[in-house]
């Protein structure tokens, strides 16, 4: 009799040989369960921890019997908003940025298909300033603190929230970067900086990317009006930051007329690298209705100077990151019980599933990059920063030799690490299981899926369909 372990060895076997994994489990599972060196004969229970493995051969074989399969917890369904971001089907001009001056009716983006695969471009990519502990008074751009929100009436921001000034429409051939981003010409300090955080000669980050393709599609999204949104700001009159990372900070506003939130991410060197604002917003876009990203209005120009923009989104989940609620659980400010838990893992595996199917590989996985919404028991989560992200391609990282960088890039899969090996579905998956892992490590199932998610061997690592079915199966053994 065979005993299927939640082994690395088993993975490996069914992706070296590229066995269905379905099928695998159907040859080599028997009603046993070896688990923890024991021997468990009645698998069935669900009281029982570790024993999702012999509940996922089940479901599998049902479906294989059935070809149908039940999810009990659906992923957020598709926004209905409809979005002011569009797609623009052809490239017309051969300018990185176009203005084009008609406004055209607002709805939602259009999916891309399927994830094309091209031979990786090499181009020389943004560079990211190494993390920095910024104060935000120094952040803060002269027009912003210049911004006279009341000169706009009420009624004529109504107007503007419908009227947006103009569509940027941007290329999607391989955008260089050479000449604006090498490190060189940065830290020889020819180039004017804004905002006066990141000045000529500061250290530059270990981990600076090296290689990166811009394949994303063509995609127009909005310039905004400045009159039609307020940055809130503290009672000591400082503008309100919801955080400071990498490559910028995000302040908290609002929309004039409606109050709507708003998270508007300031880009710490918006003029060194346009065309990473520009991808970011791009990649926001080809995620719009797929409701596992906050909702992406469009860009804020800085007055008068085209080459610095912010991006404009949705204030979600009052700006919880996964790592401050990690950070609650640990001290048990917060606690989420076992199918709470679950079904917070749950919602990040599908929608690292749905952003998947969409072509874009995430690069930057980590549990400041996820938003989560703990105002109700659902735990409706939204992937943010995709300054990182590529579409259709992986990029590479540049190997750190900096002391500590296996724990400080800990949630970057060890090939990335290495550098040389460029990203892919396997990577994102290993950055997944960390977060699983930090996630549910008290229960069994979960650290078992981080396990097998964090293999070294990216061959090894479960593929998204099985990670999914994976889930499904948690899922449906709590309920
Ligand atoms: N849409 C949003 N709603 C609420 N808060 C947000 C939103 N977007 C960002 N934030 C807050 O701002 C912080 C920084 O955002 P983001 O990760 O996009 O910036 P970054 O500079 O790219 O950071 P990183 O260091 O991860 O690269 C987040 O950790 C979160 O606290």
């Amino acid at each position: 009799m065979k005993l299927f372990t939640i082994s690395h060895s088993n993975f490996i076997k069914v992706n070296s040989r590229n066995i269905d994994f379905k099928n695998f489990l159907g040859h080599i599972w028997k009603p046993e369960a070896y688990y923890k060196n024991q021997l468990f004969k009645e698998v069935w229970t669900k009281k029982r921890p570790g024993l999702l493995r012999q509940y996922i051969a089940e479901v599998a074989l049902t479906q294989a019997h059935q070809g149908q399969k039940t999810s009990v917890i659906e992923v957020t369904p598709a926004m209905t908003l409809s979005s002011p971001v569009q797609l623009t089907p052809t490239m017309t001009h051969s300018s990185p940025v176009q203005v084009i001056p008609e406004m055209t009716p607002a709805s939602p983006v259009q999916v891309i298909p399927a994830m094309t695969l091209t031979s990786p471009v090499q181009v020389t990519a943004a560079m990211t300033p190494a993390s920095l502990s910024l104060s935000p008074s120094i952040l803060v751009p002269h027009w912003l603190e210049e911004q006279t929100p009341q000169t706009v009436s009420p009624a004529a921001s109504e107007h503007l929230d419908r009227n947006f000034q103009s569509i940027w429409s941007i290329e999607s051939s391989p955008l260089s970067t050479e000449s604006s981003t090498s490190s060189e010409s940065t830290s020889s300090g020819r180039l004017s900086l804004p905002f006066g955080v990141v000045q000529p000669g500061s250290p530059y980050p270990d981990y600076q990317i090296r290689k990166c393709s811009i394949h994303t599609p063509h995609i127009s999204f909005l310039i905004l009006d400045p009159r039609i949104v307020t940055f809130t700001k503290e009672p000591s009159g400082m503008f309100k930051v919801l955080g400071s990372g990498v490559s910028g900070s995000v302040y908290h506003a609002s929309l004039l007329s409606s109050g709507y939130q708003l998270a508007v991410k300031l880009y710490h060197q918006a003029e060194l690298v346009p065309h990473t604002i520009v991808n970011e917003g791009m990649i926001m876009a080809l995620l719009q209705n797929t409701g596992v990203v906050p909702k992406f209005f469009g860009v804020l120009q800085e007055p008068g100077d085209i080459q610095k923009f912010t991006l404009v989104q949705e204030f979600f989940g009052d700006g919880m990151t996964l790592y401050k609620l990690i950070g609650m659980m640990n001290k048990h400010q917060i606690t989420l019980n076992e199918k709470e838990t679950i079904t917070l893992c749950y919602r990040l595996v599908h929608a690292l599933k749905v952003i998947h199917s969409r072509g874009v590989l995430v690069n930057d996985l980590k549990n400041d990059n996820v938003l989560v919404d703990v105002s109700n028991k659902e735990f409706n989560i939204r992937y943010i920063d995709f300054g990182l992200a590529t579409f259709g391609v992986g990029m590479t990282y540049e190997k750190s030799y900096e002391p500590n960088s296996d724990i400080k890039y800990s949630f970057l899969a060890p090939e990335v690490r290495q550098g040389d090996n460029p990203t892919c579905v396997a990577a994102d998956i290993y950055s997944l299981g960390i977060l699983i892992g930090e996630i549910g490590w008290r229960i069994d199932e979960l650290e078992d899926i981080s396990e097998r998610c964090t293999d070294q061997v990216a061959l090894a690592r479960p593929s998204m369909d099985e990670l999914v079915m994976m889930m499904d199966g948690l899922v449906n053994l709590t309920n």
